[in-house]
C-alpha cells in the first residue's frame, strides 16, 4: 500500500489538522455573487482512456476549493483544462464572467488566474527575484528599447515590478535568498518562490497544482500556513489539488473527489469524508493494493 493511499485512509478516518487553526469559510466573499471559476459539462479523453467525464465544478469567489482523488483519477487534466494547457472534448470553462472552449494560456494572467506546477517549473539558473518578477511579464509596457536606453516609462515600470516583487519575498520569507539562483535551492524553498511567482501579480484565483509534493511534515505545515495566509492577505479564490488528505481537510472549504474521470462527490470536508462513494473509492484501492 502507497504512502499517499495510507495517508487518505486515515485522512478520512480521522481528519487531522497538521498545520494549525483550521481557516474559517469566506462568508462575505461566498456571498458576492456567481462562480469566480468553472466547469461545465467538461469531458476529456486521451485515444481510448476518458480521462474527465462530464465535469460540472463551480468554484465560489474567496473560497478555498480542493480537488483529489486517487492517482490517474483527472486532477492533472482537470488542472490543464482550466489553465488552457488542454482543449476539452465537450464543456465549458468559466473565468468571472467570460466562459470559453479553451483557455489560451497567454490570457490567463490578464483574467487575474495564476497556477503553480506539480513538477517545479523554475528558472534554475535565474535569480529567485527574477523567477519571481517573471510573474509580472503580463503587466510590463516598457520596450526593449525602452529598457536599454532606460526611458522614465521603462525606470518607473522596473521600480514597480521591484518594489512588487520585495513585497511578496518579505512576505514569504525569501527576502535574504533573493539573489541566489533557484536551481541551487532546497526543493521546499523552490516550491515556496514558485508560490510567490504566483502571487506576486496579486491573481484573483490561484491554482495550486500539489504544492506540498514531495515535502517534509514541517514544508508543509509551512506551505500550508503560507496559503492560509495568502488566502487572507489576498481574499482570492484557491483551487488546490493536494495528495496529503489531512493538509486538505484543514485547508479547504469545500472538497471535490474524483475517481476515474468522473465525480464522485462535492461538497464540505465533513461531508465528503463521510460519503460512501468516497470511501469506497479509496478503501476499493487500499484493499485492491493490500491483496
Ligand atoms: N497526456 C496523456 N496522454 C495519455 N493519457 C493521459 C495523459 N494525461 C493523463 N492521461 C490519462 O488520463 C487519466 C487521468 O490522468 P491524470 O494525470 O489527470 O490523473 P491524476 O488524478 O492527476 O493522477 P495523479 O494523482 O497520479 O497525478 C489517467 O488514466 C492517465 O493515464
Amino acid at each position: 500500500m502507497t504512502a499517499f493511499l495510507l495517508d487518505v485512509a486515515q485522512g478520512f478516518a480521522a481528519p487531522s489538522d497538521q498545520s494549525g487553526v483550521r481557516a474559517e469559510p469566506q462568508v462575505a466573499h461566498l456571498e458576492r455573487g456567481g462562480a469566480a471559476l468553472a466547469l461545465s459539462g467538461v469531458s476529456l479523453s486521451f485515444g481510448g482512456v476518458s480521462a474527465l467525464s462530464g465535469i460540472d465544478l463551480a468554484v465560489r469567489p474567496g473560497e478555498i476549493r480542493a480537488i483529489i482523488g486517487p492517482n490517474g483519477a483527472g486532477k492533472s487534466s482537470l488542472v490543464n483544462v482550466l489553465s488552457g494547457l488542454y482543449r476539452p472534448d465537450r464543456g465549458e470553462i468559466g473565468i468571472g464572467d467570460e466562459r470559453f472552449a479553451r483557455v489560451r494560456p497567454s490570457r490567463l494572467a490578464h483574467l487575474g488566474l495564476a497556477r503553480t506546477f506539480q513538477n517545479l517549473a523554475l528558472f534554475r539558473g535565474l535569480s529567485v527575484r527574477d523567477n519571481v518578477a517573471t510573474g509580472l511579464a503580463h503587466r510590463r509596457r516598457a520596450t526593449w528599447l525602452g529598457n536599454v536606453l532606460g526611458t522614465p516609462g521603462a525606470r518607473r515600470d522596473a521600480r514597480a515590478v521591484a518594489w512588487a516583487v520585495d513585497e511578496v519575498l518579505a512576505e514569504l520569507r525569501l527576502g535574504a535568498i533573493a539573489d541566489r539562483p533557484a536551481g541551487a535551492l532546497p526543493y521546499g524553498l523552490q516550491k515556496r518562490v514558485e508560490l510567490a511567482r504566483a502571487l506576486v501579480a496579486r491573481p484573483r484565483v490561484l491554482v495550486l497544482d500539489e504544492p506540498m509534493a514531495g515535502m517534509t511534515a514541517t514544508e508543509k505545515a509551512e506551505m500550508a500556513a503560507d496559503i492560509r495566509a495568502a488566502h487572507a492577505r489576498l481574499g482570492c479564490t484557491i483551487v488546490l489539488i493536494e495528495h496529503d488528505v489531512g493538509i486538505v481537510m484543514s485547508l479547504s472549504d469545500r472538497v471535490a473527489v474524483l475517481d476515474y474521470g468522473r465525480k464522485i462527490a462535492d461538497g464540505t470536508p465533513a461531508a465528503v469524508s463521510t460519503d460512501p462513494a468516497v470511501i469506497d473509492a479509496y478503501l476499493g484501492t487500499v484493499h485492491a493494493e493490500a491483496a
